[in-house]
């Protein structure tokens, strides 16, 4: 069986054998770069985030008016998630969004390996529980669930044309195709980045994010 797959303007035939490597070479990849963002963040513990929140901020501000107009809310949603230690902490920044008053936070919530994410609000102070597989922490059942405008998204590693690798359960895949109209910051260390020679090949169904921002540099398809 071959599939057509599009990616940007080129349209490519992929026979079974190469999608077979594609899955594997994503495989070792995650697993190099797991490793290694976890040395980084091990040897960066005093990691100072004020200018990458910035940058952050500014990407986000960019957004708002334009969501704003689309809906009826008088807040737009944005979702970040809760770091692991292992992850691009961006507790400050959510700090940061939160004393903007001007978005609703909500965080992701896993329903499952092969199902998509679903999101439930957050509030600075909120009592948080490990999903039922995952060691990661998310709002409670009672939290109302809500439909984000813009994804703030974690990654293990990510291309400079916007592709991105995660744990490999398709989550925000998946999450994407159900959201539908949905904007998307990857956010990462410079560190992250998967080197041309590294020879990464996105697969079908992967999909771009909208930018990447790290402490170095932004990011766009
Ligand atoms: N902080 C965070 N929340 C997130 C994600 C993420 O990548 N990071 N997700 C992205 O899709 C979704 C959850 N998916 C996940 C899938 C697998 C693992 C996982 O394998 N965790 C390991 C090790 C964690 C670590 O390296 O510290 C574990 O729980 O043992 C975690 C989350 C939604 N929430
Ligand atoms: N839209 C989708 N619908 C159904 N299955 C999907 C979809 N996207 C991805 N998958 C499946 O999920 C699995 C993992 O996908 P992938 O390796 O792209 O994960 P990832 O994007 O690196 O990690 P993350 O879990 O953070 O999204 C693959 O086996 C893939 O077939």
């Amino acid at each position: 069986m071959e599939s057509r797959v599009v990616h940007g303007a080129t349209l490519r035939t992929v026979s079974t054998d190469e999608q077979a490597v594609q899955k594997l070479l994503k495989e070792r990849l995650r697993a190099k770069h797991r490793i290694q963002r976890k040395e980084f963040i091990e040897k960066n513990q005093d990691i100072d985030y004020s200018n990458f929140n910035k940058q952050v901020l500014l990407q986000i501000d960019k957004e708002y008016e334009r969501i704003l107009n689309q809906i009826d809310a008088n807040k737009p949603i944005i979702s970040a998630y809760w770091p692991t230690k292992f992850e691009l902490d961006c507790k400050s920044l959510l700090k940061e969004i939160q004393s903007q008053n001007k978005w609703r936070i909500c965080l992701p919530v896993t329903q499952g390996d092969k199902y998509p994410l679903i999101f439930r609000e957050y509030k600075e102070g909120d009592q948080l529980e490990k999903g039922e597989k995952f060691k990661v922490l998310e709002p409670t059942i009672d939290k109302e669930q809500l439909k984000p405008h813009l994804l703030i998204v974690p990654l293990i590693a990510f291309t400079s044309d916007c592709f991105r690798i995660g744990y490999g359960k398709g989550h925000y895949d998946m999450t994407l195709e159900t959201l539908g109209d949905v904007k998307t910051i990857g956010v990462a260390f410079e560190s992250q980045k998967i080197q041309k020679q590294e020879g990464y090949i996105p697969e079908a169904h992967d999909k771009q994010l909208d930018c990447i921002i790290t402490e170095k540099d932004i990011y766009f398809p």
